[in-house]
């Protein structure tokens, strides 16, 4: 019966500001000990009453609510200089309330690489097993056999993890197309290190379900702990410094509901952890004046700390969706194009939560890597030379149309989407000068390195030939696209610029680094601390070093997780 340690209603042991993905689990992990108290401060609301994010077919729906940021992209030369928006949520649970629920760890290599370069081995694939186990409740459904290895996954984490349970028209055709143009061998489970070839995807989904941050590791018993406080639509606009400290230290966190309009200000006694991801939080650094000095002052803010790597190394995948039309009427356009049906369906899942929208338009995953002698290794170097389970591409195959543009008044699509998973283009996070409060400027660089573009091209050079495929003339597959331009560089990257998008799975904004880096070449070392401050941590997306093989959730939620155990051997 330890009380915890909140003296008042504004003083806790620890400030979380954000409420995703990462600061879920902290908020979590660090109330296990009911003599330490938390405040969560979320921007957005509560997650409850929005049915989109839910219901897992829907949840695209939610991309221009108000449980999105609805931040666009500053114009991107490489995609023809489109303004494209840059999705975020606004919502208690964070980005994994609207996400697209993939749920993916990335290759062995990946993590073996972060170890390599922390030169702390805690860090390495196998080392880091009891994370992804501690995260994850996979449950297999009765058709699930020979589709994932069991010995791979936890059985009784916050984050429920299922794979696709409708039996749709395109599962067939799928598998055997693969099989028939050779383009990807059949990988039983690509959570198991190795994810290169075609899988099922495995998503954070159960019972029919969207499993999020907030419905796993912010569950009833949590909210219930007397130790944890969450406060929601309180968006922290500045870290206050104690006055005259040295080294700067920062314990007051200030903020603004802007629902109410009302300001406050809340204080940790230990530390004030930022989890508000990877493009809100560099942007609470620049605005509490840490920072590269010329992006601060350059938003009339008094530079405090020069952190020159604070929202500098953002990394995307850079995505392209490229259309097929079939001659069946099975695809799930039929339920985009028809409300009756949709709101049957719904019926039919608010009854048993079965049924097609249980699930996304995916069911298959497809991992690649670039040929060892593709051209462009003739100038630049492969980013994942030797590492055999590493990724240069994925392929996402949707029973509709995925473009950004409109679908087409009739007909019946099947979309390929394109991520480029080991980019060599660069960007950056930083303050609007003539609205420093308001959204940042998010320069995603997607496409600016010619590697980039390249690998987009092999890409759907791979895609055509996978659709070359004769079972999909049972389905008179047809591009929905001139096909002359997969003969032509030049054609195929005007295609890419212009139907790109710049990403969603952007990182290392405030990346962690050894502890003796060179001064300026990251942000936080290995005890997720700000580098050259006290009293700050950073634990999200914006830490993490490394664009990963993969989609960037589970990564994630796993390094919170070994966060949360350094934190709590480290007060
Ligand atoms: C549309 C979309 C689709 C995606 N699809 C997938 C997918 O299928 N699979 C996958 O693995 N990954 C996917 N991702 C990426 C994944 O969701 C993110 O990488 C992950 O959620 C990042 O976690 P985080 O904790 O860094 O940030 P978030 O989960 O984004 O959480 C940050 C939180 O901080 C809050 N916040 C921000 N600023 C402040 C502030 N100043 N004060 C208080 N609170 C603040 C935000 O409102 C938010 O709740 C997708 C992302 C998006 C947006």
């Amino acid at each position: 019966n330890v009380l915890p340690r909140q003296t008042s209603d504004t003083t806790f042991d620890y400030v979380i500001v954000g409420g995703g993905a990462a600061g879920a689990v902290l908020a979590n992990r660090l109330t296990e000990n009911r003599s330490v108290s938390v405040l969560l401060l979320e921007a957005g609301p509560d997650n409850t009453g929005k049915i989109e994010a839910v219901v897992p077919y829907i949840y695209s729906r939610l991309f221009g609510s108000d449980w999105n940021w609805n931040y666009t992209i500053v114009p991107q030369p490489g995609l023809n200089n489109r303004v494209v928006p840059y999705f975020r949520g606004h919502v208690l649970g964070g980005s994994t309330e609207i996400n697209g629920m993939t749920y993916t760890r990335g290759p062995a290599s990946d993590w073996n690489r972060i170890a390599n370069y922390l030169g702390d081995q805690s860090w390495n694939w196998n080392n880091m097993q009891s994370y992804f186990k501690k995260n994850e409740q996979f449950v297999p459904g009765t058709n699930d056999n020979g589709r994932f290895l069991s010995s791979t996954h936890g059985t009784s984490g916050p984050i429920g993890v299922s794979l696709n349970q409708v039996n749709q028209w395109i599962l067939e055709p799928t598998l055997t197309a693969a099989q028939q143009s050779g383009v990807w061998a059949f990988n039983q489970d690509n959570n198991d290190g190795d994810p290169i070839g075609i899988s099922w995807q495995q998503f954070a989904i159960k019972g029919g379900q969207r499993s999020s941050a907030a419905t796993g590791y912010l569950n009833q018993q949590v909210r219930a702990r007397s130790n944890l406080k969450i406060q929601v639509n309180s968006r922290a606009t500045r870290l206050v410094p104690v006055a005259g400290s040295n080294p700067l230290t920062f314990s007051t966190v200030e903020y603004k509901n802007d629902v109410t309009g009302a300001t406050g200000q809340v204080t940790a006694r230990r530390d004030i952890i930022l989890s508000a991801g990877v493009i809100d939080t560099p942007a609470l650094l620049l605005r509490s004046g840490l920072g590269p000095t010329a992006d601060v002052q350059a938003a009339g803010i008094t530079p405090l700390v020069n952190l020159p790597a604070v929202g500098q190394h953002f990394v995307d995948h850079a995505g392209t969706p490229i259309a097929w039309q079939v001659n069946t009427t099975l695809t799930d356009d039929e339920i985009d194009k028809n409300s009756t049906l949709l709101n049957q369906l719904l019926d039919e899942w608010n009854a048993s939560k079965t049924g097609r929208l249980t699930t996304t338009s995916l069911a298959h995953i497809q991992f690649s890597r670039l040929p060892s002698n593709a051209s462009i290794f003739q100038t630049v170097s492969d980013p994942q030379e030797g590492k055999a389970d590493a990724p240069h591409f994925e392929a996402l195959l949707a029973n509709k149309w995925t473009l950004l543009a409109p679908r087409p008044a009739t007909g019946n699509f099947v979309g390929m989407t394109h991520f480029c998973l080991s980019p060599l283009s660069r960007g950056s996070v930083r303050l609007n000068p003539q609205n420093p409060q308001g959204a940042p400027l998010i320069d995603s660089g997607s496409l600016s390195h010619p590697f980039d573009i390249f690998t987009l091209r092999y890409a759907i050079r791979q895609t055509a030939r996978f659709f070359q495929a004769p079972v999909w003339r049972t389905y008179n597959a047809q591009p929905v696209f001139d096909p002359a331009i997969l003969d032509s560089d030049s054609a195929l990257d005007e295609y890419i610029r212009n139907n790109s998008f710049g990403g969603a799975h952007g990182v290392a904004t405030a990346k962690i680094g050894k502890a003796n880096s060179p001064a300026g070449t990251d942000v936080v070392g290995p005890d997720f601390r700000v580098k050259g401050v006290s009293g700050v941590r950073v634990v999200d997306a914006s830490v993490i070093p490394f664009s990963p093989g993969g989609h960037a959730m589970v990564p994630v939620y796993v390094v919170a997780e070994k966060a949360a155990d350094i934190i709590k051997a480290n007060p």
